[in-house]
């Protein structure tokens, strides 16, 4: 039977990244979506400029929403304080599988809770189900069409706090109309693109990074 891109995506990291090191994992996939194939991680370019958040919030507790394949789980994990908790949604069983195999190879189990099902399902039971106050960060990396309904329910179910950093993926590509004019625009928010290109592309893309301002 024919193997699928994420799995594929999988051995390139057993076969090429060291287990228990992050970054070399990292690497790993950026190689082979480079030399091999495309595949929809936020890339290094991309990954840079969320490496330079995440180290600048330093954040205790993660909300990321979209797992894929644990590219970018991996990325920020590597960088998060010892204490620190990633809770990254999949809507998707078989990312998840693969996701929860990338994630292992990095060693980074311990930091990282992958919740499988809809954002729009869990995100009401994150108080509940895994003790969350607030988060402190959230990347959006999901759907674009649930961007701006996933925000509007993370403010209901009061997880963000004054100070909370919202920053969103593929803002131009494939492109997130509503939810940028709707950060944009609220007084609620104070917001700041980062220009860059679509992963693995010369395509412009880049990052909407959004303070929440309570
Ligand atoms: C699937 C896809 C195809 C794209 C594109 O324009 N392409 C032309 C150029 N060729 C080379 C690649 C394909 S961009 C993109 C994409 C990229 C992300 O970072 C995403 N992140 C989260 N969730 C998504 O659904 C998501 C989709
Ligand atoms: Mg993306």
């Amino acid at each position: 039977t024919q193997s699928t891109r994420p799995q594929r995506l999988l051995h390139a990291v057993q076969k090429n990244a060291t287990r228990g090191d992050p970054r070399s994992v990292v690497k790993a996939i950026d190689n082979f979506c480079r030399q091999k194939e495309w595949a929809m991680n936020v890339g290094d370019e991309k990954g840079c400029i969320l490496d330079s958040v995440v180290s600048e919030v330093n954040p205790v507790t993660v909300l990321e929403l979209g797992t894929y394949c644990g590219y970018s789980t991996v990325r920020i994990a590597s960088l998060l304080p010892p204490r620190a908790k990633i809770i990254t949604l999949e809507f998707n069983p078989d990312y998840a599988k693969i996701a929860r195999q990338v994630i292992a190879w990095a060693g980074l189990e311990d930091k990282i809770q992958v919740v499988e099902g809809p954002s729009g399902e869990w995100i009401p039971k994150m108080k509940e189900q895994f003790g969350v106050k607030t988060f402190d960060l959230v990347f959006l990396d999901h759907w674009k069409d649930r961007y701006l309904p996933d925000t509007k329910l993370l403010e209901d179910c009061g997880l963000l706090r004054k100070g909370t950093i919202l920053l969103a993926d593929n803002v131009i590509c494939p492109g997130t109309p509503d939810y940028l004019e709707y950060v944009r625009n609220s007084p609620r928010y104070k917001s700041q693109y980062f220009k860059s290109h679509l992963e693995y592309t010369k395509a412009e893309d880049g990052l909407e990074k959004s303070v929440f301002l309570g």
